[in-house]
């Protein structure tokens, strides 16, 4: 990768450590709602989720995709998104350069609590799909997933004080969250791809907030700067990336961005595969989200949406754009 600095003002890196002090907290929400308005991208440190979890989180994650084909197809997605999902592609869509798992965090309720998950197909009412090998896998996710929503859920309240908002203004609308949790296994590349082809074409997320683990030394995740620059964004050890997604820009009138990435191949002769785990926190599926402030003279305008419906369009739109909306 390039030797772009790891820090700038762009993707600037914020330490969480001393946000259970008034002045702190103060602090740590004025560079998150700047760093918010310039990029929506921005890099934790002492957050305060163990090192061990997450080590246990990406050990779990790299056994599974390294399991024989039949072991994975065991946990395969029939239908709907949770469990294992490959990019198989068709003629016209290329397959992609990787596979992924995925989790809701309403994956495990009832039947009947999850039909109630709102009127359309989402994939927050489908059954989640564990596989039995490894053997921890089911509880170290169910741990993680329980860690990033503690985390996400402080962050929220950082963003709340970033927006001159009382702090808990956004706890009621993540009380029955239908948040995600991902893993990207991006293939090994023995072959140079085709050219055009990349591990994950550029996308802004869907989402309110994502906290994304990424390898350390591995690279290839990059971000599109406000001069229109592929900004590379490598790990910083023990961090998380933080970003926000499209529903966020909506929520803040276009004040925050929902800022557009990728993730590039390695460089030729690097040939390892590399994991990726985004924790894609969701409100509750019936959040009406509009702009909370008047949207500023100029801006784009937004339309009332709730989660459900945006997601629904989403899904739509990038799974089945030849069906009616
Ligand atoms: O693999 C990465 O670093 C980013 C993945 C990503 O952007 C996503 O899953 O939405
Ligand atoms: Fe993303």
């Amino acid at each position: 990768m390039s030797e772009k600095p790891a820090v700038d003002d762009f993707v600037p890196v914020i330490d969480l450590s001393t946000r259970t002090t008034p002045g702190g907290r103060r602090r740590i929400a004025d560079a998150i709602g700047e760093s918010c308005r310039r990029s929506g991208f921005f890099t934790i440190v002492g957050h305060g989720v163990p090192q061990d979890l997450v080590d246990r989180m990406h050990h779990v994650t790299n056994t599974y995709f390294t399991l024989p084909e039949q072991e994975k197809d065991k946990s395969a997605s029939v239908a709907g998104v949770s469990g294992l999902r490959r990019f198989l592609g068709t003629a016209d869509t290329p397959p992609g350069l990787y596979e992924a798992f995925a989790a809701h965090a309403t994956g495990d309720l009832p039947e009947e609590r999850r039909a109630a998950l709102g009127a359309y197909p989402a994939t927050w009412k489908v059954a989640n799909i564990w596989p039995d090998t490894p053997a921890a896998f089911k509880a170290t996710w169910h741990e993680y997933l329980a860690a990033m929503t503690t985390l996400s859920e402080d962050v929220m309240r950082l963003f709340a004080l970033a927006l001159d908002l009382p702090e808990a203004y956004f706890d009621e609308k993540f009380d029955r969250h239908v948040s995600l949790l991902l893993a990207n296994f991006y293939y090994p590349q023995p072959a140079v791809p085709p050219a055009g082809r990349i591990r994950r074409e550029s996308h802004t997320d869907w989402g309110t907030l994502t906290i994304l683990y990424q390898e350390d030394d591995l690279g290839g995740l990059q971000v599109l700067t406000d001069t229109g620059e592929w900004r590379d964004l490598p790990a910083v050890p023990g961090s998380f990336v933080v970003n926000i997604g499209d529903l966020m820009a909506f929520w803040t009138g276009g004040r925050w961005a929902s800022t557009v990435h990728r993730v590039v191949n390695p460089e030729q002769g690097n040939t390892r595969s590399r994991i990726s785990i985004p924790f894609f926190h969701l409100p509750n599926h019936d959040t009406s989200i509009e702009p909370i402030h008047p949207p500023t003279t100029g801006a784009q305008e937004f339309d009332r949406v709730t989660v459900g419906e945006w997601f629904s369009h989403k899904m739509r739109q990038t799974f089945a754009p030849e069906l009616p909306a």
